[in-house]
């Protein structure tokens, strides 16, 4: 067998392009642009790529990207001021935080510190419960995105073996309930995993988000599984290489994602997406 791509490039274009419309369509009726604060602190380099890109996807849809970019030597009381007015502000719908933050900085102080109703990381512990409980709320991106790659190629996944490697608190745990919430039977692997080839052999779907180049060889996936691959490591060369072996396992697998151009345009399309959620339900 040899897969069909998920192109997940082009399904984050698709998405722009709705929300495109849609924001032109608010602005021309009165309302405002929605507004996403995007905070950098420090220079980590992989988190400037990254903090760019969500500015130029904000530009390309007609939203407003309020940008911060702080000192590395930042303080926490300053960031968490920094918080406060934006919380407070009507300008701003959304608020992120590019992670990882410097060591100096508690995260979760941080997270928790956002407006539940401005996360658009989805990150807020309101979120992550409302998520574990079904309940609409504003849902992390890279699980969400990666679940509309899933809804995309149109497999049906009530039922299916999902395998998550990673327990993550952004990837891993939200993915398994995202999973989980669509009806597929979940394994959540990780370090003291006992049998992790077992485990991926038996996989409908696998999500791997491990960090590591190559960590899951091809020929561990099974037959005709779908292979969404979360991992994006920079080789020496620059090259940037999932955690999947790719093409191992596009042999065997039905679907795969790509990386780059898989999920990582999908975290950035949701993190639109969840702006303009958390815009209309501001506004309303
Ligand atoms: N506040 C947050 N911080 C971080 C998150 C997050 O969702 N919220 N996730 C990751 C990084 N991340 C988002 O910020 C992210 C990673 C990768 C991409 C992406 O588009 N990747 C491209 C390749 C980019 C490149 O050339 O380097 C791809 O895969 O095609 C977007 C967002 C950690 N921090």
């Amino acid at each position: 067998m040899s897969a069909s791509i998920i192109d997940g490039k082009a399904i984050a274009a698709d998405i722009r392009e709705t929300i495109r419309g849609e924001v032109a369509e608010r602005v021309a009726a009165g309302r405002a642009a929605p507004g996403l604060a995007v905070v950098l602190v420090g220079d980590n380099a992989a988190s400037s790529v990254y903090v760019r890109m969500k500015r130029r996807d904000c530009a390309e849809v007609g939203f407003v990207s309020q940008d911060y970019d702080l000192p590395v030597q930042t303080t926490q009381d300053e960031l968490l001021a920094l918080i406060d007015r934006l919380n407070a502000s009507p300008e701003t719908h959304g608020i992120l935080v590019q992670l990882p933050l410097p060591d100096h900085i508690d995260e979760q102080a941080v997270i928790e510190r956002i407006d539940p109703a401005k996360d658009v990381d989805g990150f807020h512990p309101q979120n992550v419960g409302r998520l574990v409980l079904r309940l609409p709320g504003l849902r992390s991106c890279t699980p969400h995105g990666v679940m509309t790659l899933l809804h995309r190629t149109g497999l049906e996944l009530a039922g299916a073996h999902a395998v998550v490697i990673g327990q993550s608190n952004i990837v891993g745990r939200p993915m398994a309930l995202e999973l989980l919430n669509a009806r597929c039977t979940v394994t959540i692997c990780h370090s003291r995993t006992k049998d992790l080839r077992a485990e991926v052999e038996r996989a409908d779907i696998l999500v791997a988000a491990v960090g590591r180049t190559a960590f899951i060889p091809g020929d561990w996936i099974k037959s005709g599984a779908t292979v969404i691959d979360v991992g994006i490591n920079r080789q020496e060369d620059g090259r940037l290489v999932g955690d999947v072996d790719y093409a191992g396992a596009a042999e065997r697998a039905a679907w795969i994602t790509p990386v780059p151009g898989g999920v990582g345009p999908l975290t950035r399309a949701t993190l639109l997406e969840n702006t303009l959620q958390a815009a209309r339900a501001l506004a309303d």
